[in-house]
């Protein structure tokens, strides 16, 4: 047997080594015993790109689930995001930003993603750079269904210098939908996140919580090592690579280990646009890419509690983004 996991003061439970290594839940499901008075429900988590909303996501749930990176239009899943704390389970849903510039196969499944996630929740996080109000900001707030409880986050308010603007900026949102609430805050700030949840805790119906107390996200470790490189690549790469870089996992395999640690053994492919941008990824002497290969590693480590081999490629596929079904083929819905 395996020991449950803690990071961050959350649990992330072992699988059996009979489950598939990649498809499997970070943390199994055991089914949820029925208490009286329990809250659950859904919270989308909208806005235009690099507003920071998987900044957000990660320090609601309290642990890195989402990448986040400068580069704006990092996000590119719907992903679930869960917290339980006292009563109330709170399952988030993380988007990509909205995409109002280019017309491509990649920016179209991106927004469809969007719209999907906002129809059916129980709360809504509209959330934008406190004091800025763009056209791309009000793209996003007319995909808001009526009737579903919008509260607007007012993020990163460590960056507006006079605090007096932020009053009449508030009022004329006002005027621009019919938020329930206000909240101006930072989501690097964790008594803002606290109260955050305070919040919203009020808009989960009450019914029974659907995941097992300890778990964090629905998506699968492979998933999550793909998410992990992207961000390696971006955090390492700065502005000069187009966003529309991404990562494809070929291997994800569980080696029967002798130790008690398990032995992951995981081959992605970095695909580019450009043969420019292939030799920006591997840098001199392939230094880049075995940064980016060792940092991945690393945090893997940590966040799966195993002994982690990874193998990094780069592959330039040029017009990839263009392209509707090379962009399914890459896990895009
Ligand atoms: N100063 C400050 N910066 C923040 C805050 N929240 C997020 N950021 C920064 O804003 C940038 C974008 O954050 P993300 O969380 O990646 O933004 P996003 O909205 O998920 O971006 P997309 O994936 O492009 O949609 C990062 O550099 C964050 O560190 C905040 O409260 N204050």
């Amino acid at each position: 047997m395996r020991r449950p996991v803690q990071i961050a003061g959350v649990t992330i439970q072992p699988r059996s080594s009979s489950e598939d290594a990649s498809l499997a839940p970070v943390a199994a499901a055991h089914a949820p015993v029925p208490v009286e008075g329990q809250r659950c429900g859904l919270v989308a988590i909208v806005g235009k790109p690099n507003v920071g909303k998987s900044t957000l996501l990660n320090a609601l749930v309290g642990q890195k689930i989402s990448i986040t990176s400068r580069k704006a239009q990092t996000t590119r899943h719907r992903i679930t995001g869960i917290r339980t704390q006292g009563a109330a389970q709170y399952v988030f849903v993380d988007t990509p930003g909205f995409q109002t510039i280019h017309g491509t196969a990649l920016n179209k499944s991106l927004n469809k993603t969007v719209v999907g996630a906002v129809s059916d929740v129980d709360l809504v996080l509209f959330v934008v750079e406190a004091g800025s109000f763009t056209t791309a900001d009000a793209k996003v707030l007319a995909l808001l269904k009526p009737g579903i409880p919008v509260l607007l986050v007012a993020n990163k308010l460590d960056n507006v210098h006079r605090r007096g603007d932020i009053a009449p900026w508030l009022q004329s949102m006002q005027e621009r939908h019919a938020f329930t609430e206000f909240v101006p805050m930072s989501a690097k700030q964790p008594k803002d996140i606290e109260r955050l949840l305070g919040i919203c805790e009020k808009y989960l119906p009450e019914q029974p919580w659907w995941h097992a107390e300890d778990e964090l996200t629905d998506r699968s470790e492979k998933f999550l090592a793909s998410e992990m490189v992207r961000e390696k690549l971006f955090r390492l790469t700065g502005d000069e690579l187009p966003y529309t870089s991404t990562v494809v996992i070929d291997k994800f395999e569980e080696e029967a280990g002798r130790t008690a640690k398990r032995m992951l053994r995981i081959a992605a492919t970095i695909v580019v646009e450009r043969e420019g941008h292939k030799a920006m990824v591997i840098g001199d002497k392939g230094e880049k890419l075995k940064r980016i290969g060792t940092e991945t590693r690393v945090e893997l480590e940590k966040l799966l509690d195993a002994k982690v081999f990874i193998e990094l490629w780069v592959k330039v596929r040029s017009g990839w983004a263009d392209d509707e079904a090379r962009v399914r083929s890459f896990g895009y819905e």
